[in-house]
């Protein structure tokens, strides 16, 4: 950490009105000094300087909250080891960096701010570079998964069911990156959508999105008999050991996977504790996993799924996003006392989940979500 946190922060809000400028000239400095570190890199880098930039941001504004940022700089050095990076690699970083600031922080830069920055970025690195240690001691830096089936439920829509090649560890509610040989280097996140199972396979739900090219290809050029790879699982939403209240799940579109999961582990451990899911979808058509979600509610009766339609007037059931549900609902029989919520979906209609569940009266610390890692 920095003795000088303002004299980062300063410096940096100079770079953050051009970020785009200031990370294309930062990756030029770099693979001029070092070639060899472009193949580490994607080939097309429009997301890594955005990544890059966003990594940064968090640093320089972490750097009050010693806690949070060594948890941040270790989940970085861990993230770091499927892209093949290790300690020699950080001094050639740390020059592009620095030339990059110069130019860029002028009329803030100083042999003070220099000097600020050096000891930042030193210190963030062998932070970086100890937990990458610590878990390659550990973990492989990747899983080659077999793809045992790919069940294509919409156009745009398809779940994957993987079988990764050796025991790939995870809590029910954590998500994976996945790198298709389409896309070399290319990481996207993806939530497991079930809970540990004895056959070691994992599920991921996934969509295609315009302009998405991890998860295009997974959708519509990925079969069975593909090999993926997979990071380690990774992601604080989870159900703590000692767990035991009710549970008000919420998911949104795909954001089903990781609730789901969290659903298939409440039940595995026997306790009858009443499991709410609201389902929010676009249309019936979007309530893609609708047939297993009702097998486990008839098996289970103390689970019950609720659908909530946000684009189509005509539904029947709950219409509406599950934030307006909840809002209309105003209280849920037996309160909030006993009771944690779980949510994931798009990111605005989990930020408004929380908002009405806070507005509803029910404690922050029982309302769980993933927010950042789903953006990273
Ligand atoms: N761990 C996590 O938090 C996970 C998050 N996701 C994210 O979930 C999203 C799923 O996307 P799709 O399936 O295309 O969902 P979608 O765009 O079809 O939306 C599904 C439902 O979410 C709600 N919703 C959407 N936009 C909203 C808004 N602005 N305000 C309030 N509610 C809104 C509505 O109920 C809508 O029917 C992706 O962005 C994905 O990254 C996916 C998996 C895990």
């Amino acid at each position: 950490m920095s003795t000088e946190p303002r004299m980062l922060k300063e410096s940096f809000t100079r770079l953050e009105s051009r970020s785009d400028k200031a990370m294309s000239y930062f990756y030029g400095r770099l693979f001029a000094a070092e070639p060899r570190l472009r193949a580490l890199f994607p080939i097309a880098l429009d997301t890594q300087r955005e990544r890059f930039f966003h990594a940064l941001t968090r640093i320089v504004w972490s750097q009050d909250n010693p806690e949070d940022l060594a948890s941040h700089l270790a989940r970085l050095g861990r993230d770091h080891r499927r892209y093949g990076v290790t300690a020699e690699h950080y001094a050639a970083v740390e020059d592009a960096l620095l030339a990059t600031l110069r130019l860029f922080a002028r009329d803030m830069w100083s042999p003070r701010a220099e000097k600020a920055w050096t000891d930042a970025y030193r210190s963030a690195a062998a932070t970086m570079i100890e937990a990458a240690e610590r878990d390659a001691a550990a973990a492989p830096p990747w899983w080659a998964a077999e793809v045992v089936e790919h069940d294509r439920r919409a156009d745009d829509l398809a779940v994957l069911t993987l079988s990764p090649e050796r025991p790939l560890p995870f809590a029910p509610g954590q998500y994976v990156t996945v790198q298709t040989s389409r896309w070399p280097r290319v990481w996207r996140p993806y939530s497991i959508a079930n809970a540990p199972r004895s056959d070691g396979r994992l599920r991921l739900h996934v969509r295609a999105r315009p302009g998405g090219w991890v998860s295009g290809a997974l959708v519509r050029a990925t079969g069975t008999g593909d090999t993926l790879l997979l990071g380690p699982a990774t992601g604080t939403m989870t159900l703590g050991p000692d767990s035991r209240r009710d549970l008000l799940l919420v998911a949104g579109g795909t954001g089903l996977a990781p609730v789901k999961a969290l659903a298939e582990q409440a039940v595995a451990a026997g306790r009858r504790r009443d499991v709410r899911l609201l389902v929010g979808a676009r249309t019936e058509r979007d309530l893609y996993d609708l047939a297993d979600l009702r097998l486990l509610e008839s098996a289970y009766p103390w689970v019950r799924v609720l659908p909530v339609l946000s684009d189509e007037p005509d539904f029947r059931g709950l219409r509406g996003t599950p934030a307006d549900v909840l809002a209309d609902l105003d209280g849920w029989d037996g309160g909030w006392d006993d009771r944690d919520a779980y949510i994931a979906g798009p990111v605005p209609m989990v930020r408004r989940t929380v908002a009405e569940l806070q507005r509803l009266g029910m404690p922050l610390e029982r309302v769980h979500h993933d927010l950042l890692k789903a953006e990273e």
